[in-house]
């Protein structure tokens, strides 16, 4: 698994202080990459001592990850609501998120957006000022050029993602390709979520504006937590 960031210990401590905001009865959104995979693992372990939930994936990955802990998985389309949802994060900015590192922001912003609450889970390494990581753009594939000069003309640099474990791109769950766009520091993340959201061929973009609900950092010695209520 793709992993970025600081270590394993504070990701586990960030993902297993979310995972104790669960409780029975709730369908939590479970999120990808190698933060919210500890909050997987820890309520697969609630779910064998249990705890009755199910779950929604947001990847490939978090779906294999929920199998192999034990946690029975539903879907969107058979439930009516999701209670909480808990994600992971590559820089985050007050209440607003650059996701996109595990190419799975599409799906991540659905299941995140829905839910009642979003919690975030990070460590101490993605707390930053302002966001200026690039911004990934799940793209129609055929739209590829044309989003590439679309970003340029918006004052863009966008790179294609390309695959370490194979020849050519990065191909996301849902067949689109990935830019990573850098614009330095976003002092205005609300102004370009709104600029990229308006480009054709653009399926959805990383940045996640005030969605957030909780955040939840781990260091090496502890977690953090801050709420938006
Ligand atoms: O947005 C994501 C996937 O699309 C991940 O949540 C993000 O990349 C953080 O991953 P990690 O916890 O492994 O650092």
């Amino acid at each position: 698994m793709k992993t970025q960031g600081g270590s394993s210990d504070a990701k586990r401590r960030a993902g297993e202080s979310a995972a104790n905001l669960v409780v029975d009865g709730m369908v939590v959104g479970l999120g990808t990459g190698s933060t919210a995979a500890h909050a997987i693992d820890a309520l697969g372990e609630a779910v064998d001592a249990g705890l009755d939930v199910r779950g929604i994936a947001t990847s490939y990955q978090s779906r294999r990850r929920a199998l192999e802990a034990g946690i029975p998985l539903t879907t969107l389309d058979a439930v009516d609501r999701v209670d909480v949802a808990i994600d992971g994060a590559d820089q985050v900015a007050d209440r607003h998120l650059l996701k996109g590192g595990g190419a799975a922001h599409a799906r991540e912003k659905v299941v995140d957006g829905v839910a009642d609450r979003f919690v975030v889970v990070v460590d101490s390494s993605k707390t930053v000022e302002t966001l200026s990581r690039p911004v990934p753009l799940a793209v129609l594939p055929d739209a590829e050029p044309v989003v590439e000069r679309a970003v340029e003309d918006v004052g863009g640099d966008p790179e294609l993602r390309t695959a370490t474990a194979k020849d050519g791109p990065v191909v996301t769950d849902d067949g689109n390709l990935v830019l990573d766009c850098s614009f330095g520091p976003i002092e205005d993340p609300a102004g370009l979520a709104s600029t990229l959201s308006s480009l054709p061929g653009v399926v959805e973009h990383g940045l996640f504006v005030g969605m957030v609900d909780e955040i939840h950092v781990g260091t090496d010695g502890d977690v953090t937590v801050e709420r938006f209520d």
